[in-house]
């Protein structure tokens, strides 16, 4: 469990200056010819643009990544360098399934807090469209050999040991390792145990995509997304996962994606591969404040957690991390305005509301003795959420910092939490502050 900050004087508390994204796309669209730093570089050099500041003024670069190139490990490094930030600016990737940008946030904000850093850029980039597929292991042990091989006889010999199926590529899954489950069959299993329904997860589905369609209609996502221009000339300007012309019951047609016989999860109520990026612009407090900047939110606490069990919880990351975050900050959800979590499947979502809500599950994996309650449906997701939006996983988190965010500046209010479940049973959630409301 995270430990709180304590000691920060007012000067060294870690600020959000800006978030930015690009929209967010369909994988295999509109950028499957740029590379996973070129799309990463798009924010990164937004958030210099709008703020105004220096590329020399970033002390660290640090972004997110889950499926990561083999040419371009570090791929904040390549991104950061695209978009023009000096060389002698150190710059780090980070891997932590679907929590990975929140990885990065926390991380540069311990470090601006410490004093070690006075700005710093944030955030993920995903895109699935250009996947590391690599040869099987069987080609990969024998293409080693054959390097050290010093006769043809050797190099014959090790070439014959290969079968025709050595030659059929290892594509990048979602299959957790120590389970054996893909996202969705664990999503599945989740909402056995917790109850949902396939009504309940269609209608939250549907709640999605209204929400967002309507806000994307209403202007609300105008200024955290910047346009990108794909290399072939086309400006990319809006998410493309939205269907505002869904319905319940066109939901209730689609077939279980995951378990044809007993499964309720479908391509109309799961999060689909998505595209995108995210950068957020974090500063100390003071070192805002004397370069004439808006702090838009001081990001006051985070915690990271597990699940306590793999192939039932999975995806419960946010039931875990939320309770024990506001416990330590001696705070309810009543106290908090906007709640931002991430949709990787409407069940994932519904069972998180289950397990916020129930008694023995908040014993366990919070030992609180009562459960905090479902969040409110007036303050969850209410502009949609990845189940419309999409889900580039290292670019969701900074999608939900920029919307909470956002939503708190407009109602004046003082806290929101976002939180997001995440592959290997791994959560996070993050309480951010409005400056304006303190
Ligand atoms: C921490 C985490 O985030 S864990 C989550 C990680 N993410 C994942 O695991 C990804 C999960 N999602 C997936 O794997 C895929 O999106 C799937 C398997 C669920 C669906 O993939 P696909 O079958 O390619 O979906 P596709 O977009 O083609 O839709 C299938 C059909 O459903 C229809 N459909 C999809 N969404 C909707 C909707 N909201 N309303 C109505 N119809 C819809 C499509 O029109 C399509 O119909 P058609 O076959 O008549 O053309």
């Amino acid at each position: 469990m995270s430990v709180a900050w304590t000691a920060i004087s007012e000067d060294r508390l870690p600020v959000v200056v800006d978030a930015v994204r690009t929209p967010f796309v369909h994988s295999g669209g509109a950028y499957a010819e740029l590379r996973n730093f070129e799309l990463g570089a798009v924010p990164l050099r937004a958030v210099l643009a709008r703020t105004g500041l220096a590329a020399g003024d970033i002390g660290m670069v640090t972004l997110g990544c889950v499926v990561q190139d083999v040419e371009a490990t570090n791929v904040a490094r390549e991104a950061m360098l695209t978009a023009g930030y000096p060389s002698l600016t150190p710059a780090s990737t980070v891997s932590m399934a679907g929590i990975s940008p929140e990885a990065s946030v926390a991380g540069l904000c311990d470090m601006i807090a410490l004093g070690r850093l006075d700005f710093a850029v944030g955030g993920g980039t995903e895109n699935f469209s250009d996947l590391p597929i690599r040869m099987s292991r069987n080609v990969r042990k024998r293409a080693v050999k054959l390097g050290a091989a010093r006769t043809t006889r050797d190099r014959l010999r090790i070439v014959a040991g290969l079968r025709p199926w050595d030659l059929i590529p290892e594509v990048p899954s979602s299959k957790d390792l120590t389970t054996g489950l893909t996202m969705g069959a664990a999503c599945e299993a989740m909402a056995g145990r917790f109850g949902v329904t396939r009504e309940a997860a269609d209608t939250y589905a549907e709640r999605s995509h209204h929400r967002a369609a309507a806000a994307w209609d209403a202007g609300w996502f105008d200024e955290e997304v910047v346009p990108v221009e794909a290399p072939d000339g086309r400006m990319v300007t809006q998410d493309d996962g939205i269907r505002a012309d869904t319905s319940v019951d066109r939901l209730a047609r689609l077939k279980p994606a995951f378990d044809p016989a007993n499964g309720i999860i479908t391509a109309g109520n799961a999060s689909g591969l998505t595209d995108g990026a995210t950068a957020l612009l974090l500063a100390s407090a003071g070192a805002a404040d004397r370069r004439g900047l808006t702090a838009r939110a001081i990001v006051r606490d985070y915690e990271f957690t597990g699940v306590a069990d793999m192939a039932s919880e999975m995806l419960m990351g946010p039931a875990v991390a939320i309770p024990r975050l506001l416990r330590r900050q001696g705070l309810t959800p009543a106290d908090i305005a906007a709640f931002e979590v991430h949709e990787a499947f409407a069940v994932q979502i519904l069972a998180n509301q289950a397990g916020l809500a129930d008694a023995d599950y908040a014993q366990t994996v919070a030992d609180l003795a009562a459960p905090i309650g479902e969040i409110p449906l007036d303050k969850l997701n209410i502009h949609g959420g990845s189940l419309a939006l999409g889900n580039p996983f290292a670019a969701t988190g900074g999608r939900l910092i920029a919307t909470a965010i956002r939503r708190i500046r407009a109602s004046g209010e003082r806290y929101a939490v976002i939180a997001t479940c995440a592959g290997g049973g791994l959560g996070a959630a993050m309480l951010l502050e409005n400056p304006a409301a303190t």
